[in-house]
């Protein structure tokens, strides 16, 4: 269920407090014995898979404040972050569970606490404020916030997290330098504020920033775990300065806990196990050292980590006795589904369109190409005489150029779903919108306007300069059988973007179907003289349809001659079995509507299908 969640989200009624989205206690979170493991391919081509444990049996607390997860490169900070934050796939873990505030939690705890991924993921055509109303808007209860409300929380995330400077800046893309590596992450972290979560998990939060910036964020991860928040967080290597602001610290290493507990008893324990840490050593650094086994224990020590696992025990028991809210009843779902989808609906396409606006190179490369492929097949076959054989030549030549055109114009719709796969992924695992709301944002929103006006202007050039019939009927449905032609071309793009997740793959995959279906065309070469066995591809050839549609209503009724015979276009259709009954122009747009409607349900079914789990 991808409905809209609000977590522990403060009602409309605390609006006037400074900071309500920051007023809530955290929870306790505590894991068991989590085994997690991966199945892996023994060689290349091997059928033998062998499972491999990335999480050996830990166990630990994460009280309210700072929680850091710590250890050396590979060692399972982020497998252990995402399996207690139900962000990994559940088939992996083999035995233990997670409790929140002594509740058995599922995966289903992704919906209702907040996530900042490593690589922030935003919209960079849109600013900081528009990002952040965007999670509000389809994040809030819209019977508990009103509009005013909503914006309300924008301003006071904005504040919080300092970005009043680049509120109104936009984030950037590959084309626009936007804001700064560290309000990004700011951002990122405010979109997940926004619901005002009491626990907030955090990947990485200061890989790829600067010290100071660092500095700067693990500042406010701080501010926020004093008023009371569940920060819990994985960190690589952190400077002393951060470092000092950890309050409990979970030490890992190959997969399994070496220390849990306070982060200001640490340095000791590992003393009492015989490990000196040198004066004006980073603790950090010490504590990778010691796991690494770089640095080795000065004095035998019989003392084993069984002492900071009795730490573990009697911290579980002080938090067994508060037994606050089960976690389901921070999940509230929406009542009426119709009205929320309509809404979300309404906000993705809003979002979609303004993107498609604001980055308008691939819009605007489209109709330039258009427009000169309109012109030139215009000049290549201009004013197509009636006398024979160019009138027949000529004119089932331009007919099947124009499909070809459009077919191999909307290649870059393949582009669509790879570009914004991870957006996608990461908005709709943590509860934005559902899969077909935004699917149908991206029908409505892009295929439609992007596809089909273009295809109007492109149809309308090459028409009036080839000389075709002057009968606006037939230019109508010209132009229907043109738009058909692109929307089924755009609707098998369509399918192979959700179905792979690089751009090389679908441009492989998408120019198969399409040459072997311009083969198949009927123009190439001559589908009755075909084997049998392959001439059944015709019927699922896009060119086919469009190029018999096509010949239809320009030939039919028509008469060629030359100096000492004349032809009708009637025989000509006749002798290529091309049907041009009414039926027969009226089944290609069938079989073509047909193509695009069982595109677009599979494309729907693949984002569907979209690995969500790390
Ligand atoms: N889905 C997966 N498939 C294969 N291996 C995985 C998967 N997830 C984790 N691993 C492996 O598990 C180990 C721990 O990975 P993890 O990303 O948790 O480590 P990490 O401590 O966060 O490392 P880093 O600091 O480099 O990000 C690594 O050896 C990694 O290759």
């Amino acid at each position: 269920m991808l409905d809209e969640v609000v977590l522990n989200a403060q009602p409309s009624t605390d609006k006037e407090e400074t900071m309500p989205c920051f007023q809530t206690p955290g929870p306790t979170l505590t894991f068991h014995n989590l085994r997690y493991s991966i199945k892996e391919r023994l060689g290349m081509f091997s059928m033998q898979w062998v499972e491999k444990d990335i999480l050996k049996d830990v166990s630990g607390i994460m009280n309210p404040g700072m929680n850091a997860i710590m250890g050396p490169t590979g060692s399972g900070k982020t497998s252990l972050l995402d399996v207690i934050a139900g962000r990994k796939d559940p088939r992996g873990l083999k035995s233990g569970q997670v409790l929140v505030d002594n509740t058995i939690v599922t995966s289903d705890l992704r919906l209702c606490s907040a996530y900042v991924v490593q690589n922030d993921i935003l919209m960079g055509t849109l600013t900081v404020r528009e990002n952040l109303a965007f999670s509000a808007n389809l994040r809030l209860s819209r019977k508990e916030y009103s509009s005013a409300d909503k914006q309300m929380r924008v301003d006071s995330v904005i504040q919080e997290l300092g970005l009043n400077d680049c509120a109104d800046t936009k984030i950037g893309t590959m084309f626009l330098r936007g804001v700064s590596g560290g309000e990004k992450k700011r951002c990122s972290i405010g979109m997940e504020l926004i619901t005002a979560p009491s626990l907030l998990f955090l990947d990485e939060p200061t890989t790829g920033l600067d010290a100071n910036t660092a500095n700067s964020i693990m500042e406010l991860l701080q501010k926020l775990s004093k008023k009371g928040k569940t920060v819990i967080f994985s960190i690589h290597q952190p400077r002393y300065s951060i470092f000092s602001q950890f309050d409990h610290l979970t030490l890992i290493n190959k997969g399994e806990i070496t220390y849990a507990g306070a982060a200001n008893r640490a340095i000791s324990y590992f003393e009492d196990l015989g490990y000196k840490c040198e004066p004006f050593n980073n603790p950090a650094d010490f504590f990778l050292d010691v796991t690494n086994g770089t640095v080795l224990p000065q004095i035998h020590n019989n003392k084993s980590g069984d002492q900071e696992l009795c730490y573990i025990k009697k911290q579980e028991k002080n938090f067994n006795k508060r037994l606050n809210f089960p976690i389901s009843s921070r999940i509230t779902s929406l009542d009426g589904d119709e009205c929320v989808s309509m809404l979300q609906l309404m906000l993705v396409s809003g979002r979609t369109i303004r993107n498609i606006l604001r980055n308008p190179q691939t819009s605007y490369a489209q109709l330039f190409l258009n427009i000169f492929f309109g012109i030139l097949v215009g000049l290549i076959y201009y004013q197509i005489p009636h006398t024979l054989p160019e009138a027949l030549q000529n004119r089932t030549g331009a007919f099947f150029f124009l499909v070809i055109n459009m077919v191999f114009g909307n290649l870059s719709a393949v582009e669509l779903f790879i570009s914004e796969r991870v957006l996608f992924i990461h908005e709709n695992s943590s509860g934005f919108y559902r899969t077909s709301v935004y699917f149908l944002s991206k029908v409505f929103a892009d295929l439609l306007p992007n596809r089909i006006l273009p295809v109007f202007i492109f149809s309308a050039i090459p028409y009036f300069m080839m000389g075709l019939k002057p009968d606006v009927e037939v230019f109508f449905l010209y132009c229907v059988t043109l738009s058909m032609v692109s929307l089924s071309a755009v609707s098998l793009a369509f399918l192979v973007s959700a179905s792979v997740g690089s751009f090389a793959m679908a441009n492989i995959l998408i120019a198969l179907p399409y040459v072997v279906m311009m083969v198949f065309g009927g123009f190439l070469v001559n589908l009755n003289s075909m084997l049998s066995w392959m001439s059944w591809l015709k019927w699922a050839s896009i060119f086919r349809y469009g190029y018999n549609a096509l010949a239809i209503i320009e030939l039919k009724g028509q008469v060629f001659t030359s100096n000492y015979t004349s032809m009708t276009g009637d025989m000509y259709l006749d002798h290529q079995e091309i049907d041009y009954s009414l039926w027969g122009f009226w089944q290609n747009q069938v079989a073509l509507t047909g193509i695009m409607c069982v595109c677009l349900i599979l494309s729907y079914v693949q984002l569907r299908r979209i690995n969500r789990w790390k």
